[in-house]
């Protein structure tokens, strides 16, 4: 079967490119219906309050939950992690539906506005060394969330220190732990696997 790519808004496009490029037939899905015709699903990359109020306008959530209920597998990108995170903060007035499932609680907008994205190097040593391919991962953080923390089952491939100098508002702070963790992508399900930053 193929991989189902959220199409509502966002990096679908890229997502769907890149499945083409593995060899793997990505489908775009804007309906709960098309669920049943995937074996996997990514959540791109986006702007996750738009991306919330158009799963929630085209009735798109329970279905979803679903499909992350079944154990299938699922792998958000940014914005997709939001997605799935089971808490969220830094959201907009009135907060965003979730889907949930991945036990971790992100902050949408951790590293500040759009100019304070950035690209590292991550050090993949046990990826490369279980699946191949080169040891280190280039990561790109296009107005990243962050995970702050997450539960004992979740198993963490990357790691990097954020910058000690972040934009981040004095109320947000108690909100953090002295450990923050921020995510660039993850898959649930079977393989509970995230990438994620380590602040000290
Ligand atoms: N690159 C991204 O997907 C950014 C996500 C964004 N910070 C949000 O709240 O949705």
């Amino acid at each position: 079967m193929a991989v189902g790519v959220l199409a509502l808004q966002g990096s679908f496009n890229e997502h769907i490119a890149a499945l083409r490029r593995l060899g793997v037939k990505g489908v775009e899905i804007r309906k709960a219906a098309q669920l049943d015709t995937i074996s996997a699903l990514i959540i791109p990359g986006g702007e996750s309050t738009t991306m919330a109020k158009l799963a929630h306008y085209h009735n798109l959530f329970p279905a979803l939950r679903e499909f992350v209920k079944m154990g299938k597998p699922v792998w958000g990108t940014c914005a997709g992690l939001i997605f799935l995170a089971d808490k969220a903060t830094g959201q907009k007035e009135g907060g965003q539906e979730l889907i949930g499932g991945l036990n971790c609680t992100v902050h949408r907008n951790y590293f500040g506005s759009q100019i304070q994205s950035f690209e590292a190097e991550l050090a993949v040593p046990d990826l490369a060394a279980k699946e191949g391919g080169p040891e280190s991962y280039r990561g790109v953080f296009i107005r990243a969330p962050a995970i702050l923390d997450a539960g004992p089952e979740v198993e963490i491939l990357a790691e990097i220190r954020v910058p000690s100098k972040k934009p981040i508002e004095e109320k947000e702070v108690a909100e953090l732990q002295e450990v923050c963790h921020a995510l660039i992508l993850i898959s649930i399900g079977w393989q509970s696997v995230f990438i994620y930053f380590l602040q000290c």
